[in-house]
């Protein structure tokens, strides 16, 4: 699902010379509204008051050219100064009307639209963590993050900005036009005879800026995922001396970004200067047609000045209109974009009426299981696993690389489900499937291999999966986990921010943080994957001594390749290289 509107635009391009993003559907505005409004919605109250007070910013500059018109004609032509002072005081008052309400209606504006960015970008990333750690796998991250960014900026500045600066731009438009046609209304008719060039231009121009930006887009969050994996990576490509290659790469898709941004550039900076010349041509049969009114007297000097003024006002919510076709295009590219990512579904949905697992003994069993990952059927990961784990037994899971043992795992912490139509995974006699996750993640504590430690206090890392616990039990599950006394020794102590001034822990200090996590977390099973790979002798040593309590009572499901280990566990299950389970006593007895 997550992959196929490119996979779609790949097939397509196969006999197409196009890019993936110039074949895929755009989004019409019509549609950006339909899906996005909901994000703005709360405050849509404030898109007609911040629409009201730039409108009444605007109000007070056509007063301001209006009183220019008075100070020309009944102050400077006549020479009459005994009317400056009262004009001077009436033009100073308007234009600090005028700015307050401007920077109010600006404020109230981005107000607007920062609160909706936070919305759409929290409902966004709270959408991603909905989806198992697999699924989002099979994304570029620095994709994802492009698109939390970039992408969910475009739409806001469609649905949120873009809203209150077409309405105000085209009720100062009304303004200006109607003070023009006012003032002279053949002169106004003369000016407005661009008009229908605007419009043309401005369509012909977004229609090209919106499929632009969408392949600059695209190639945007090409390399950001690039210099994200590769600064993820940056110790493999030190190890193997492939720093210029990963510079390579990011030049690579840099000069792809290059070429795209170049060419939205093309176009989007040619239209302003275009719209410059339609209005130069316009200014200048203004002053031609304006000096015939002012011979036969038609026109007053002021009028015709204020007139100019007015017409130069007037260009700017012009332009800001037409600038919107460029703001349409780039709000869909970044819509498709966003939406595709709220399309992708979790393939673990809790049941209409699922209940939550409550107080858990530990009774785990697995009835003849299969397991498929999308698009593997054929090949199971996973097929005929059956065992039966009694509350506080240790089953030791073992197998070749590439058996299934990592894929068990998830399925104990419902990170992925047995297919449909096999056996099933119960914990007390009940179906995994037909319980909530989360109920059964509140049960289960899956260890991985790697610590995942925060860039946070190593308080905050050991009381992760428990916020709320207090000082003294953080720092009893560390002295469980045999962790305290490092904790201790760190500039400050259990408040030492991980990361910070290149803090590192070792491997096995890292895995004992995460084996604290899982004592304070106390359920009434565990899930450990590999708990000692990749440490040496002594650390692995460090690092048994505190699992071994935390396993205390709990049903263990211990991943594993040490057989020294695996004797300790009351059952074996051995996963063959092509998935097959086959339990058995540590002895060689079948269960
Ligand atoms: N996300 C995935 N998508 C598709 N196939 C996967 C995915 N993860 C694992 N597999 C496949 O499922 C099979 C079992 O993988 P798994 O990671 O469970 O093996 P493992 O026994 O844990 O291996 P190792 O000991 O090397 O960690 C392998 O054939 C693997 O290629």
């Amino acid at each position: 699902m997550a992959e196929e509107p490119l996979r779609i635009a790949d097939d397509i391009a196969d006999d197409d010379d196009r890019s993936p993003v110039e074949l895929a559907p755009a989004v019409p505005a019509r549609e950006v509204f339909r899906r996005f409004w909901p994000w703005v919605r709360p405050d849509r109250r404030w898109l007609p008051v911040s629409t009201a007070l730039m409108v009444a910013g605007s109000a007070g500059e056509v007063a301001s050219v209006w009183l220019f018109k008075n100070l020309i004609d009944d102050v400077l032509v006549p020479r009459r100064f005994g009317a400056f002072w009262p004009l001077a005081g009436a033009m100073v008052g308007t234009a600090l009307l005028s700015a307050l309400l401007t920077f109010l209606g600006q404020y109230s504006a981005t107000r607007v639209a920062e609160r909706f960015l936070l919305r759409l970008r929290t409902e966004v990333v709270s959408h991603l963590h909905t989806l198992p750690p697999d699924t989002l796998r099979r994304r570029w991250h620095g994709d994802v993050v492009a698109r939390l960014t970039t992408d969910i900026d475009q739409i806001e500045q469609l649905v949120a900005s873009g809203v209150i600066e077409a309405a105000s731009a085209l009720i100062s438009l009304v303004f200006f036009a109607g003070a023009a046609f006012y003032l002279s209304w053949p002169l106004a008719l003369a000016a407005f005879a661009a008009a229908p060039v605007f419009w043309f231009t401005a369509r012909r121009f977004g229609a090209r800026i919106q499929q632009l930006s969408r392949e600059a887009r695209r190639c945007e969050g090409g390399v950001t995922a690039v210099v994200e994996e590769s600064l993820a990576n940056s110790d493999l490509a030190h190890a193997y001396n492939q720093q210029d290659r990963e510079v390579e790469r990011v030049r690579r898709e840099g000069r792809s970004l290059l070429r795209a941004e170049l060419a939205t550039a093309r176009v989007a900076h040619a239209y302003p200067p275009l719209l410059n010349v339609v209005e130069v041509i316009g200014g200048l049969m203004v002053v031609g047609l304006g000096a015939f009114e002012l011979t036969r007297d038609a026109l007053t000097l002021g009028g015709l000045l204020a007139f100019a003024a007015f017409l130069a006002q007037l260009f700017e919510p012009a332009q800001q209109l037409s600038g919107l076709a460029t703001v349409i295009g780039s709000a869909g590219a970044g819509a498709e974009r966003v939406m595709e990512l709220l399309a992708t579904e979790s393939p673990i949905r809790d049941r209409p009426g699922a209940r939550d697992l409550e107080a858990v003994q530990g009774r785990l069993s697995c009835q003849d299981i299969r397991v498929s990952y999308p698009g593997r059927h054929d090949r199971p990961a996973l097929r005929s696993v059956t065992f039966d784990v009694e509350p506080g037994q240790v089953l030791a899971v073992m197998g070749p690389s590439g058996a299934g043992k990592s894929t068990l795992a998830k399925l104990l912490v419902r990170f992925m489900d047995p297919d449909p139509e096999t056996g099933a995974i119960r914990l007390d006699g009940v179906d995994l499937r037909d319980v909530t996750a989360a109920s059964v993640r509140n049960a289960v504590t899956l260890l991985p291999q790697d610590p995942h430690l925060f860039h946070a206090s190593v308080r905050d890392n050991i009381a992760y999966g428990r916020p709320e616990a207090t000082e003294s039990e953080v720092r009893q599950a560390a002295v469980d986990a045999d962790a305290h006394d490092f904790i201790s020794a760190l500039p400050h102590g259990y408040q030492t921010v991980l990361g910070e001034d290149g803090l590192q822990l070792s491997g096995g200090q890292g895995r004992r943080i995460a084996i604290a996590r899982a004592f304070l977390r106390a359920t009434p099973v565990l899930v450990l994957d590999e708990p000692t790979a990749g440490l040496d002798a002594p650390a692995a040593r460090r690092v048994l001594d505190p699992l071994r309590r935390l396993m205390a009572g709990r049903t263990t499901v211990l991943i594993t390749h040490d057989q020294a280990l695996a004797r300790q566990a009351d059952l074996v299950c051995r996963l063959s290289a092509d998935g097959v389970g086959r339990c058995e006593h540590p002895e060689g007895c079948s269960v």
